[in-house]
């Protein structure tokens, strides 16, 4: 539901946009108004948020390498629910972007299930994954995968019309995009004009752009130092709110998994209890 109470009351992104306790815990909708009682109804239909998003039973995945089959996942099970933060942790190799590229639909298991909302993304062809994708997940990277010769808003606008946005939404939905995270006054720069932080922001707004259910995340903080990952995690965090999306990242830093609502360590391939 869109007034859920995001686990730390007060979050700060640049420019001194913070998070008021009183205005931002209301449903906000997404022109950034706060919502009537008529709209309300609506924010609480788009989930039921006792019913997983995502659900993966059994799943395992192996590489052909070196005339053998290396076993990167052996047996993963994990449900994410609605307007969650979940994080992925485990040392290098463990199987944590294995699992974020499963989950994407950017790759199948060998045996398992895989349900996206009602999609079975394990019997779903490359086609078939790659639309439900284009509409409902968005995607970042640790090295946020922006690109050079445009400015900010270009990067969300393209972000835009490739997921097939009509035009005539491109101009606000970018506006509103960079301002959620915290950066409409820099919307005209480039990316070597701006901080790693902020490259991450915008990284973020296009990846929020087309309105996805499920954002995924590897390792959107390890290029930043500790501010600016603090800053990309309070965006997170604003985000689940304010558009209504689930968030599911990898990383190794101990000190962003405070902010989790659920944490799974993977060891070798397999989730261990935490
Ligand atoms: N397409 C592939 N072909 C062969 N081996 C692969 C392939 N993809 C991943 N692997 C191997 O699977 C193992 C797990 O890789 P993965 O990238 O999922 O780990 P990770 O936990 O995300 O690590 P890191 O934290 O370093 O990113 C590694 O040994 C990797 O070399």
């Amino acid at each position: 539901m869109g007034w859920l109470r995001p686990k730390k009351q007060t979050s700060k992104v640049s420019e001194g946009r913070e998070l008021n306790t009183e205005t931002d815990l209301q449903p906000v909708m997404n022109d950034g108004a706060v919502a009537t009682k008529a709209e309300k109804v609506i924010i609480e239909q788009r989930f039921d948020i006792t019913q997983p998003i995502l659900t993966v039973s059994g799943v395992e995945r192996s590489f052909p390498v070196g005339g053998s089959q290396l076993h990167v996942l052996k047996g993963i099970n994990m449900s994410l629910y609605p307007l969650q933060l979940v994080m992925l942790k485990g040392r290098s190799g463990s199987g944590k972007t294995t699992l974020l590229n499963l989950i994407g639909g950017l790759d199948q298991p060998n045996t398992g299930e895989i349900m996206f909302l009602n999609h079975p993304f394990h019997r779903c062809s490359d086609d078939q994954r790659t639309q439900i994708r284009r509409k409902e997940i968005g995607f970042i990277f640790q090295s946020y995968a922006l690109m050079p010769l445009l400015s900010a808003w270009e990067n969300v606008e393209l972000a835009l019309r490739m997921a097939g946005v009509p035009r005539s939404e491109w101009k606000q939905r970018a506006a509103h995009c960079l301002d959620l995270v915290g950066l409409s006054k820099r919307m005209h720069h480039r990316p070597f004009e701006l901080s790693g932080g902020e490259q991450q922001r915008v990284a973020i707004a296009k990846a929020i752009a087309h309105k996805p259910s499920l954002l995924l995340a590897d390792e959107p903080t390890a290029e930043l130092d500790s501010q600016m990952g603090a800053q990309v995690m309070a965006v997170f965090r604003d985000i689940i709110t304010t558009e209504q999306v689930t968030i599911c990242m990898t990383t190794h830093d101990p000190t962003i998994m405070e902010v989790a609502d659920h944490v799974f360590e993977m060891v070798d391939g397999k989730f261990i209890s935490t």
